[in-house]
């Protein structure tokens, strides 16, 4: 049963959900240690460790203020989208909803935190769906880790109409959130215990994992902005746009909402792309809001809205927003106090190919902008991959003898087909190894190419042969042969090692060897997973799939030629690759690297 409150919020039987003033807390959700949250309850030994924990976590620290606080739940709220919250067209602004999610993602905060918090930062958002007039959005978040100042708080948005009955995901997205200090300390918080669930303990670990990412992007982030300072240039299509703070737009603490400058920041961009494009593009994602200082009710906010760069189908618009108090104007000193990207695409209408015009640069800081905008959807791609951890069927077809021949076949021509798929981005370039990448909607894959100073066959005859592999690539612990069908097919076992605190993994490849058919034609080695009866999963190894790996390998001349390896990304390969997608690591390169140097040597008389 659900009762409405003021405001949308909601409070029903299964959670504590309007965490505005004092609401009497039901006991099951007391904060008080033996109870129990939903089908979780707490063991009467655990109860006494926790305890212990709990005290020495509320115990002040030197230099800061610890907080105890009852346990996180979710909180909900339900808004009937109003011609007030719409744009022109009848769909619900991108700003409203933003003030929405920050407002929401504050009250989960708070209630962890046990005291008021500010929006550090607002992760990428890629919206999936918008609202009309009329239909029902629902926003609930929930604090999913809390670090040592910081917390990450879930948001997931949902839209329904309510004749429909069915609910479809408008985004999910997170917050980082940081108790407000009263004065110089910073507030540690205490952990989020009790996961009960199986979705919170995954959120709870995949927290770490983003917010690795966050401040890697973070990284990022200053880089640009150093070079934007020391260049002051202003390209033409730069606009600006000023907003006064008044009080409706503080927030209960008297500081300027970040909801409200999120929206600002929104209606800027948006601006900037309608005028570019000559209609009306739909926001589709947002590189990070990051909150870097406060402002308040009576600063005069600035932003500075430009189309960085336009793609086949996307654009990416830079926001960035100074902040003045009146001696600050006076004086021309801005606080620079949030960036963000806000990309948009153009509403695809049947039979309609999207065209954006093409945009051009005309100073140094246009070109950078220009430049970064192409880094940073590479980034961003990265990132949606990484982060969706989506589940895939299996992918890994039954190892029979009698079939070798068509799963040879089909292990070769996946890897075919995957060499000849166009638009592969250059990720990283350097003498003799290059990476690429190239995205299709569910799809991603990794190719390195390698200028090696050998013959093809040599590079062959080494590559096909994957007993060697673990001597050049320390993704490899072992690789064992369990059985060959005959000169061209054979079946793998190999053990990886674990990566970024993960489980160690182990696949079971066939791999597929051939030479070329005429001149001009790639040496080939193919991998793909397959299921064999004599290679049950092994304890301590996490069993996973490739769905198509392998190289190819074009002769040059004599003494010289191309090896390139592919690789379709799937969830068993990604956190060997992640890092290198994300930019913050080289281990491609330098396994590509460990390759050219052992295909050099002349190792084949070494080994035989
Ligand atoms: C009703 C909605 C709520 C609102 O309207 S709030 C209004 C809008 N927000 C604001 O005005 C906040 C403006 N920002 C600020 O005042 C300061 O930046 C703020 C939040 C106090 C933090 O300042 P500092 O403490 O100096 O920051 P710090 O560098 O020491 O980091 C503190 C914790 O944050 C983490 N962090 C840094 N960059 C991050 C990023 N990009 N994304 C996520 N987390 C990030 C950092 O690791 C640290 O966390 P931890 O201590 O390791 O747990």
């Amino acid at each position: 049963m659900t009762q409405s409150l003021q405001n949308g919020f909601t409070l029903d039987n299964h959670y504590l959900r309007d965490l505005k003033g004092p609401v009497p807390v039901p006991t099951q959700y007391a904060p008080s240690l033996g109870v129990h949250r939903g089908s979780c309850p707490v063991e009467p030994h655990k109860d006494q460790e926790i305890k212990k924990h709990r005290s020495a976590q509320a115990a002040p620290l030197l230099g800061s203020c610890r907080v105890q606080t009852p346990a996180p739940m979710d909180v909900q709220m339900c808004q009937s989208i109003q011609p007030c919250h719409a744009d022109h067209q009848g769909d619900l602004s991108a700003g409203q909803l933003l003030k929405w999610m920050d407002t929401i993602a504050c009250l989960a905060a708070e209630r962890h935190a046990g005291m008021a918090c500010v929006t550090l930062s607002m992760d990428d958002i890629q919206f999936e769906e918008t609202g009309r007039v009329g239909q029902v959005m629902t926003i609930k978040s929930k604090v999913n880790r809390a670090f040592t100042t910081s917390m990450e708080v879930g948001i997931r948005v949902s839209v329904q109409d309510v004749r429909e009955h069915v609910e479809r995901l408008v985004c999910v997205a997170y917050s980082t959130f940081v108790g407000k200090p009263a004065g110089p300390q910073k507030v540690l918080l205490r952990p989020v215990e009790d996961l009960c669930s199986a979705e919170e303990q995954l959120q709870h670990s995949l927290a770490s994992e983003r917010r690795r990412l966050r401040l890697y992007n973070e990284q990022t982030f200053s880089t640009l902005m150093i070079v934007e300072r020391s260049q002051n240039k202003i390209d033409s299509l730069l606009r600006s746009n000023i907003e006064l703070v008044l009080p409706p737009h503080a927030n209960h603490h008297g500081n300027t909402f970040g909801g409200q400058i999120m929206a600002w920041m929104e209606n800027a961009a948006t601006v900037a792309a309608s005028r570019l494009c000559g209609c009306f593009p739909s926001l589709r994602s947002v590189d990070m809001f990051r909150f870097r200082g406060p402002s308040s009710v009576g600063d005069r906010l600035v932003f500075k809205a430009v189309v960085n760069n336009t793609f086949n189908n996307s654009i990416e618009v830079g926001v960035r927003v100074e902040a003045y108090n009146c001696e600050e104007w006076t004086a021309n000193k801005p606080r620079h106090i949030n960036s963000a990207f806000l990309i948009y695409q153009l509403a695809n209408t049947p039979g309609d190919v999207p065209a954006f015009p093409q945009v051009t640069y005309t100073t140094q800081d246009g070109e950078r902008r220009y430049l970064s905008a192409i880094v940073r959807k590479r980034i961003r791609m990265a990132r949606k991959h990484i982060l969706s951890c989506k589940e895939e069927a299996p992918l890994s077809v039954p190892w029979d003898k009698s079939n070798q021949v068509y799963l040879g076949y089909n292990n070769v021509a996946a890897l075919t087909v995957l060499a000849g798929k166009q638009d592969w981005e250059a990720s990283s370039i350097s003498d003799r190894v290059a990476v690429y990448v190239h995205e299709e909607v569910e799809l991603l894959c990794v190719q390195v190419q390698m200028e090696v100073m050998t013959s093809a066959l040599h590079a062959f005859t080494l590559l096909a042969d994957l007993t060697l592999r673990p001597l050049w690539d320390n993704h490899y612990l072992s690789c064992e042969e369990v059985e060959r069908a005959d000169e061209e097919e054979t079946v793998y076992h190999i053990k990886c090692p674990p990566i970024n605190g993960g489980k160690s993994r182990d696949f079971v490849f066939l791999l597929s060897k051939r030479q070329p058919c005429k001149d001009g034609d790639p040496y080939v080695v193919a991998l793909r997973s397959v299921t064999v009866t004599t290679v049950p999963p092994v304890e301590g190894f996490l069993r996973s799939e490739a769905k198509c790996a392998g190289f190819l390998i074009h002769s040059l001349g004599l003494n010289s030629c191309k090896v390139c390896y592919y690789n379709q990304v799937t969830s068993g390969v990604l956190p060997y690759v992640a890092g290198n997608l994300a930019g913050w690591s080289k281990s491609m390169e330098e396994t590509a690297s460990a390759c050219t140097t052992f295909l050099e040597r002349d190792l084949i008389t070494t080994l035989y």
